[in-house]
This record gives C-alpha cells, structure tokens and sequence, in this order.
C-alpha cells in the first residue's frame, strides 16, 4: 500500500507542477504575442502566415485547412486590423476576404482571452444565408483549435430554440433581420463586452434593403467596437461610414489601381441575343457544354422556376440544379451542397447565389438576363475564377440593353469582348415549349408567371440607360417561352426605383392601389368599367382577356351575374404573396353573402344533387350544409365545439355584477369628465408615465441580473486564484524528481492549448481529409479528433454545431 500511496503523491506534484508551468508559460506566450502585435509593422509586406504575430491555435487551424501563403488582401488587411484598426477593404471575387477578416476576429478574441462569460465578442453580418454558411464552415475549420462558441444564426428555425443557445456564443455569423430579431428579444445575448464588427459584402448590406436593420443593430452595440467592411465593389460613401461611426479607418483596395476590377484568368465575353432567342441561345449553349460546371444567372425566382422546370422536361443531358430564395432553407443547403460536390451541372440561380460563393471550379458563368448594374455583373462573374483559376463569362445582352451596358461596364473597368453565336449551333427550343406548356397547364402557367415577373423586374430598374421597357418585343418574348400570348401587366406610377433591388417585395405592390392600366409594353388601356363601379382585384383578373390559357377554365368559373366561383387556393403556393394577380380563395357561400344563390344553384347542379341547408350555431355564422363530410359533421358534438366560438370572458365587481372586459363608457360620464382633448393629453401623460416606470423596472431588473452575473463571476474568479495560491505554495514543497521533473520544466515544445474554458469550439468527431498535422503523442491525436469540424451535411448540423460549440 505505502509504495502505492508514494507513487500517486509523485503523480499528483507532477501535475500540479505541470499545470502551473503550463499557466505560466501561456501567460508568457500572450504577453510576447502582445508585444509581437505591438512591434507588427502594417506596412511591411508579408508573405507567409508563419510570418504574422498569430497565436498557436490560428496557427495550427491554418495550417490544418493548408493555407500557407497570404493573398494580397489578407497580406494588406491583417495586420492593420491585428492592431485594431477599422478596415475598409476592397479586392476582386475570390481573392480571399474571408480569411482577412476571420483571422483577426479569432485573434484579438483569444488575445482579450475571451472566454463564454465575456458574451458576444464578434459580429460577422452576410447579406444572405448561403454566405453567412460558408463564412461559418471556414470559421469553423479555421477556428478549430479555439475554444471559443460560434453560432450561425440565419433564421429558418425558431426563435425559442435560437434564442436558448445565443447566450453562450462568442462569435455569430448572421443575417441582419433575424440578428436583429435576437438583439431585441433575446434577453440572454450579452453585448456589453462586444469587439468586432464585421460586414461581408458591405456595399450590398449598407443597402437600401437592410440600412435601417443595420442601423438598429449597430443601436444595440457599444459604441466602441472595431469595424471591419469588405467586398470586391466596395465604395466609400461617406454616410454609410458616418452611420458606421468608423475611426479613422484604413482603406485596403488592393486592385484599385489594376488595369481591370475582374480576375485576370477570367475571360469575358457578351453576346447580342434578341430577347426572344434569348432562351434557344441559352438551350444551344448548354448542349455544347455538356461536360462543364455552369452558373445561369436570371432576373427571378419566377424565371429561375421555369427555366429549369422546362429545360429538365427537355432533357438536356446534364444534371440540373436551381436556387432562389424562395426555396426552404434545408433545401437551399442541399442544391449550394449539391452544385458544390458536382463535377458537370447547371445551376439556375437568382442574385442569390451572385455574391460570396464559393462553388469549386466553376467554368462558365452565363448571364441570361442582363444585371442591374456593374456591380452586379462583377459579383456574379466572381463565381468563377477564383484564386488563381481559370474561367470564363457570357453575358447575354438583348440590342436594347447593349451600348448603356457596355458603356456601365467601360466605366467600372470590366474588360469585355462581343463574340457571336455560330449559327449552325443554334437550335430552336420554341415548337418544344409550346407543346409542353400545351400538354402541361402548371409548366404554361409558370410560364406566365415568369413572363410577368421579367417584365416587371425591367420595368423597376433604375437605369433607364440599359433598360428599355418599350423596346422590347414581348409579344415575340412569350411566344418564345411556348405561351399563347404576353399577359397584360399593371404597373405602378412613379415607381420608386432606387427600391429596386427589393423588387420581389416590391412586385407584390404592383397590383395593388395607384395602378397604371399600361400594358406590358406600358402603353395606356382604355377603362373599361365604370369608374365608379367596385371592382375588386379578383374582377379585375377575370376581365382580362390574354389569359388565354387560363380563360377556359376560369371562364367557367365565372356567374353569369358577375359572381364567381374561385378557382383552387393552393395554386399560388410559394409565391402566393407575390401574385396576387393570380391568386384565388376558396370560399363557401352563407346566409347573408351575395353569392349564397348561386352557390345553391352550384350544388343542385353536383353530381348527387344534395340540395344547401344552413345551420346556425349559438348565433354565429350560419353553417352551411352542402356535402356529405359536413353532414356528418352535425353529429359530432366535439368537431361542432369549433363552431360554438369560445365564450365571452366576464369579470365580476364587488356587487356581484357582471361586465365585459372591455366596456364602452357613457358618453354623458365622459362628457363630465371634461374636454376630449384634455383627457386625451392627460391619459397619454399618465401612460407615458407609466411606461418610463415599467421600463426603469425593466433596466434595474436587467442591471440587477448583470450584478449577479458579474459577482458569481468575480466568486469564481477568486476562488480560482484562491485555488492557484494553493496550488503553488504546495509546489514549493514539492522537488521534481527524475525524468518526469525533466520533462515538465524543460518537454518537448507542446502547442499553447487555451485554457479550460476556452477549449476547442468545432465538436465533430469525423476525421478530415484536411486533417494534416503529424501526431507526436496519443494525447494530441486525441486532441486533433475532437477538434476536427467534419463536413456539415444539412442545416441541422449547422444547428447543432450552434447549440454545441462550447468546448
Ligand atoms: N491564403 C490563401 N491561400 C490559398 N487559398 C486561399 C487563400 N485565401 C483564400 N483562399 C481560397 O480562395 C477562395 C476564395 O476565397 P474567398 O471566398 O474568401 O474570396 P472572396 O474574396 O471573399 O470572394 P468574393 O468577393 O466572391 O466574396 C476560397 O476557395 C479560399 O479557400
């Protein structure tokens, strides 16, 4: 037993010793790459990531992910930002921003050595969900010998379940609105120590779409924070950066003075194609690229929709893939993952997939439909030729929209070259698409839809110089995509058209109030009803006369008398909000509603000749019995409880009196009361009162809480050290003996692991392919596993990794 007992004290003076050695010397190494930081001189050009002042677990997480060599822009924006400056940073696509910024993130975190009670340390804003993953999963790969927390936080899940996991995070990758929606309701997320700001896409965030989101976000934050802003079309629009209360910022334009703003292996080329061939052009080029990776840009999701739906009845020979944010986010992951993995495909895509992604080697990125500036033209060029790749880019120009686009083009420096279309290699797809959509009333009607929403994406777009609505032959347009005839379109009148990068939102306005009757080619439509007749959107619909497709169908639906009968409600399905034009509610027809007769008359007309009863239920609605299932109804006193209402809530006062919650008061009382007016002002005075009371509560009750959090804190902080001064006055009394003395004061040189609480944030258990780093003892290969992030498959285990990334 004695020997035993002899040989576990050994061991525990060892440990001890090595923990306080260890302590020790990780103190050492953050003060040296303190000092290191400070020595760090901005302007010195460095090469190699070995060469910057990095902490061990950057270190290794960089050269675990084989990046060795600096880009220019990581070379020009790190070590500014290593020291703290703001950083306005421009680069062309694909030349490596990510890294610029998420290594100085990660460093100034563990040189602050944040730990979970410090809350949110980082920001990191993307303009769409797709980007703000991919920024999340090199975060995750690089950071994956931290210990900090990461969460992703782009929506599609519940708030509830978000908001559990958001108080233990460190570092968020997020969109705007629902960030925004955590800061004002997430109670847990702590931002009272926050550092970094960063914006991914800047230009595109400091929109107009999400100004005012980024302007309250920026609300919540500490006024003193570092800022860091990137894109490849970065500008410097003063109010954007006063809004941003920049200090001082460096500006990083690493191309500005090259010769073109797109990679020089990107080969650039646009073709004149009349809108109506735009589609056999498209077709042609993808059966003479059947062994390429293709990324087809398209005005809409609507257009998006009906290419691939009918390109893929076609049978082009290559997989097809289509992304546009309409779709659910679990299966926007699937297609980005898919278009990733796939060696030939064509990805139809909206300008969702125009900025930040980074899809491996990409050929050929087509623009069916023209872009609504430079900007964008370059963003979604970007997709291909990515750090030092080849590629290549075709724009597809309609004659009207080539000189105000070449000239766009000209200006913001994008070498471009006119190349023809043989015409041997043309085919026509039209006589295919017009069988199709005649066989197939869903793909005609997304057919439609798409037409229309072009149109309107032409007709808001701000430059009137590329853009010219009337010129186009849309007649022509609509043959071509196999319709009958070009839907007529309302317009709204002087359209707001700096909104028009939201102009899928704003598409849902242009049928409502304030219409122009221009048809698609904006010439005026004679009113044909009464002016002051009210017609609502569904007569308007009906009245139409080139729906041709439809009109058989809905024609029946249409009373003789002008009532209608509505056609089915799921047809709109996902865009259901945007094409209100099309849209149509099931309605039953009761007692009291105008088309209570010929809904009888309907029903007498059905198949079983089961003639209309009405049932009325404690005085609600009269319900109406005209089917078998609604018979049956009647005899079920639990399916009838729905139709019973709930009661009416009374409260009682002390004479035992009932009263509604909510009583109107009588006017002779109020009229005692004094002016209108004055009670008015005073009952707004005594909630105004009562508000600030509720909200000061509020704010002491939050303080309070924060107290408490600092104190168990500051407890545990003190208990440590207690536990320190312990430890090491025991240490004195401890000699190292032997070998294992050896090895503790002066071992092999082992990584800098963080400390307890800042263990690793990756929780993967899959080994990497990218996993490089020799093992030189089981311990650290032990380490290298659990630190290793694996691939993320599905959203989930995006979600999960949020919730679990705490070491
Ligand atoms: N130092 C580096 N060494 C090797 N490859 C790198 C380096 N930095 C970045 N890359 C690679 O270059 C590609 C493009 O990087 P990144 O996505 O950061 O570009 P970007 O400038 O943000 O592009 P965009 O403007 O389109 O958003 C990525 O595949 C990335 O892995």
């Amino acid at each position: 037993m004695a020997p035993a007992r002899a040989s576990h004290g050994k061991q525990k003076a060892h440990n001890d010793s090595s923990r306080i050695l260890k302590r020790k010397r990780g103190q050492d190494e953050l003060s040296t790459l303190a000092q290191r930081v400070d020595d760090l001189d901005p302007k010195a050009s460095i090469k190699n990531f070995s060469e910057l002042p990095l902490s061990e677990p950057t270190a290794s997480g960089l050269e675990a992910t084989h990046y060795k060599t600096l880009t220019d822009i990581q070379s020009r924006a790190i070590s500014h930002a290593l020291k703290g400056r703001d950083i306005l940073g421009a680069a062309k696509t694909g030349s490596g921003k990510t890294l610029a910024f998420l290594v100085p993130v990660l460093e100034n975190l563990y040189r602050k050595q944040w730990t979970e009670y410090d809350g949110l340390g980082a920001l990191i804003l993307s303009p769409t969900r797709e980007l703000a993953v991919q920024i999340f999963e090199v975060l995750r790969k690089v950071g994956r010998y931290h210990g900090f927390s990461a969460g992703l936080v782009i929506g599609g899940k519940s708030l509830r379940e978000e908001q559990e996991r958001l108080g233990r995070m460190n570092i968020l990758v997020c969109t705007p609105g629902r960030m925004l929606q955590h800061l004002d309701q997430t109670a847990m997320l702590e931002t009272h120590n926050f550092q970094m700001l960063v914006m991914d896409e800047a230009d595109r965030i400091m929109d107009m779409g999400f100004q005012k989101t980024v302007d309250a976000i920026i609300d919540h934050l500490p006024k003193e924070h570092q800022t860091m802003l990137f894109s490849a079309t970065q500008t410097k629009k003063v109010s954007d950066l006063a809004r941003l209360s920049l200090k001082d910022p460096e500006y990083v334009a690493v191309h500005e003075a090259a010769a073109a703003a797109t990679p020089a292996t990107l080969q650039q080329h646009y073709v004149v194609t009349p809108l109506p061939q735009k589609l056999d052009t498209l077709w042609s080029f993808i059966r003479s690229n059947l062994k390429s990776k293709t990324v087809v840009f398209l005005s809409s999701g609507k257009q998006v929709r009906f290419v691939y739906e009918s390109f893929r009845h076609l049978q082009p020979g290559i997989p097809l893939l289509h992304l546009h944010g309409k779709q659910k986010q679990g299966g926007r992951m699937d297609i980005t993952t898919k278009f990733s993995q796939a060696q030939h495909s064509v990805l139809f895509a909206t300008d969702v997939a125009a900025r930040g992604l980074d899809f491996p080697a990409v050929d050929w990125v087509i623009q069916m439909d023209c872009p609504e500036d430079a900007d964008t033209y370059i963003h979604r060029v970007g997709r291909t030729a990515r750090y030092e790749q080849v590629g290549r880019a075709v724009l597809f120009l309609d004659p009207s929209e080539e000189k105000g686009m070449l000239k766009q083009l000209e200006q913001k420096k994008v070498p471009i070259e006119r190349i023809n279309i043989k015409a041997n290699k043309q085919q026509s797809i039209k006589n295919q698409l017009q069988n199709m959509c005649f066989k197939d009333p869903e793909l005609k009607y997304l057919g439609q839809k798409a037409f229309i929403s072009y149109v309107k994406s032409v007709y808001v777009q701000k430059d009137k110089e590329i853009f010219h609505l009337k010129e186009l032959s849309l007649e022509d347009l609509a043959s071509s995509m196999g319709l009958p005839g070009a839907p007529r379109i309302k317009f709204i009148k002087g359209d707001d058209t700096k909104e028009r990068k939201n102009a899928s939102r704003k598409m849902t306005q242009l049928s409502s109030d304030g219409e122009d009757d221009s048809d698609a080619g904006g010439q005026k439509k004679p009113k044909k009803n009464d002016e002051n007749q009210v017609r609502t959107r569904y007569d308007r619909m009906f009245e139409r006369r080139n729906q041709d497709v439809l009109a058989d169908h809905y024609s029946k639906l249409i009373n003789d008398d002008g009532t209608m009968v509505a056609p089915d409600a799921d047809k709109g399905g996902e865009d259901a909000d945007e094409d209100a034009d099309f849209l149509s509610v099931k309605r039953r027809f009761a007692a009291g509603d105008a088309g209570l007769d010929q809904a009888k008359s309907d029903s007498d007309d059905s198949d079983d000749q089961r003639a209309t009863k009405m049932v009325q239920i404690d005085g609600k609605e009269p319900l109406v019995i005209d089917s078998k299932r609604r018979e049956k109804l009647l005899k079920s006193k639990k399916k009838l409880l729905k139709f019973k209402g709930k009661g009416t809530k009374l409260i009682y006062d002390d004479e035992g009196n009932a009263h509604e919650v909510y009583e109107m008061e009588d006017e002779d009382h109020f009229k005692a009361r004094g002016d209108a007016d004055v009670q008015r002002e005073r009952f707004l005075a005594e909630e105004t009162e009562r508000t600030r009371h509720a909200d000061l509560e509020d704010k002491e009750l939050a303080r309070e809480k924060r107290r408490e959090k600092k104190e168990k804190r500051r407890a545990r902080e003190r208990a440590l050290a207690d536990e320190e001064a312990e430890e090491e006055r025991g240490a004195q009394l401890l000699p190292f003996v032997g070998d294992d003395a050896e090895s503790v004061a002066s071992g092999p040189e082992e990584p800098t692991r963080p400390s307890k609480k800042q263990r690793v944030s990756a929780e993967s258990d899959d080994e990497s392919e990218e996993e490089p780093r020799p093992r030189k003892s089981k311990s650290k290969a032990k380490k290298s596993k659990s630190a290793d992030p694996g691939p993320i498959e599905t959203l989930q285990d995006l979600e999960a990794l949020a919730s679990g990334l705490l070491g």
